[in-house]
């Protein structure tokens, strides 16, 4: 299966249960795998055909910050959603890693896949 990739897409935002977390910004660190068949952009060398990695990124990092969010989870199922729905995407891999979040650990996330 033909994929775009996006690795360590940072998004800076309001993210956490404690109250703590809800008066400052903490980086997210985000990687995409998004099923795309590449092999039309490629024959004519066609932008048009190409899922564009700058134009999912900018989606992501303004559905993220749009407002605060709790769970890391949610955020991995906002991003799953919007790219199946406004990227006509069949299939998508979503990591959101927060690191710093768990002074003993280099980092922690959730991954998830989602299809439709
Ligand atoms: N599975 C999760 N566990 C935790 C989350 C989360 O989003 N998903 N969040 C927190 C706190 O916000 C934490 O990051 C503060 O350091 C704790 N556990």
């Amino acid at each position: 299966m033909d994929k775009v990739l996006i690795r360590g897409l940072r998004v800076d935002t309001v993210i956490g249960i404690y109250e703590w977390e809800k008066q400052l910004h903490q980086q997210l660190q985000i990687d995409l795998d998004i099923a795309w068949d590449n092999r039309a952009a490629a024959e004519h060398d066609d932008y048009s055909k190409a899922l564009c990695y700058d134009t999912v990124s900018k989606r992501i990092v303004a559905l993220i910050t749009a407002k605060p969010i709790e769970l890391i989870e949610t955020v991995a199922e906002k991003i799953a959603q919007c790219l199946l729905s406004e990227f006509n995407t069949s299939w998508v891999r979503v990591r959101v890693m927060k690191p710093g979040a768990v002074e003993m650990a280099d980092n922690v996330g959730v991954e998830i896949e989602r299809s439709r």
